[in-house]
């Protein structure tokens, strides 16, 4: 069920080309960009104050990802946030490591109040949200994905557990930040109603290309460039409809 689901939104993906506008932090910002375009979709990267609400406006989805800050930055978030809602655009919050700082998760709980069409991290960052994920997600009218060894997701209502991955995806910075940007492209495609269907379908290819590469790399080098081409054949096979796996 999930393969198909992943094989229809990438579809979409080539179909459609998304453009996802991307306010990340600077640890990730070349993978999360080769992860998008390998995947079909076309990322942005501005944070300029002068042009961010433009950028957001032009896209299908906007990330934000708050790994690394500062005040223009957080600036620049806003911006692109009002931009997202007065276009009826699907914004997505990757809160990294609010579990490490009282100031971070205090500002991922405010940006929160904003209502992000989905909020996806580790169980850490999730927990540290205070509320279990079903709860967080009817609150604020979010999908909620907590990933690790195994990922759920859930609207509130619906629930899905996927038990994809490999290890080796945890040995890599930025796995999750562009699995973040990867389930952004999947929601670009879709409306409000399938995008617990398009978070799922996200995570299922982002999973199943990580098990791929890990078959094929050494180590945690290699992994992180194989993914890549993993990621880039799965979704070139989507258009013959061939399983991912
Ligand atoms: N131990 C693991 N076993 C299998 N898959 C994993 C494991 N750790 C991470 N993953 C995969 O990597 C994805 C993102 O990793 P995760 O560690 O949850 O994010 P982050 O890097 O933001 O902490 C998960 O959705 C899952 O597919
Ligand atoms: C190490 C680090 N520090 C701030 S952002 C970042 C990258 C986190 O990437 P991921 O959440 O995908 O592991
Ligand atoms: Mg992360």
């Amino acid at each position: 069920m999930n393969e198909d689901l992943a094989s229809r939104h990438l579809n979409l993906i080539q179909d459609q080309r998304p453009a996802v506008h991307c306010l990340t932090n600077t640890v990730v910002q070349s993978l999360t960009a080769n992860m998008l375009l390998a995947v079909g979709a076309i990322p942005s990267m501005s944070s300029d104050i002068s042009e961010v609400a433009d950028f957001t406006a032009r896209s299908q989805a906007l990330l934000v990802n708050i790994g690394t800050l500062d005040p223009l930055r957080k600036n620049a978030i806003q911006a692109a946030i009002t931009s997202a809602q007065e276009n009826n655009i699907p914004w997505i919050l990757d809160p990294v490591l609010i579990d490490r700082a009282p100031v971070r998760l205090a500002y991922a709980q405010e940006l929160i109040k904003r209502e992000p069409a989905v909020i996806r991290g580790n169980a850490g960052e999730i927990s540290a949200l205070g509320s279990d994920p079903k709860s967080l997600a009817r609150d604020n009218r979010s999908i909620v994905a907590v990933t690790g060894a195994t990922d759920f997701v859930t609207d509130g209502n619906r629930e899905s557990t996927l038990h994809v991955g490999h290890e080796l995806m945890s040995r890599v910075t930025g796995i999750g930040c562009a699995g973040t940007a990867v389930l952004s492209a999947f929601c670009a495609v879709t409306d409000t109603a399938g995008h617990f269907d398009a978070v799922v379908a996200g995570l299922h290819t982002l999973g199943k290309t990580g098990e791929n590469a890990a078959r094929k790399a050494s180590g945690p080098g290699a992994f992180a460039a194989t993914i890549l081409d993993e990621i880039y054949f799965t979704s070139q096979s989507s258009s013959t409809e061939r399983p991912l796996t």
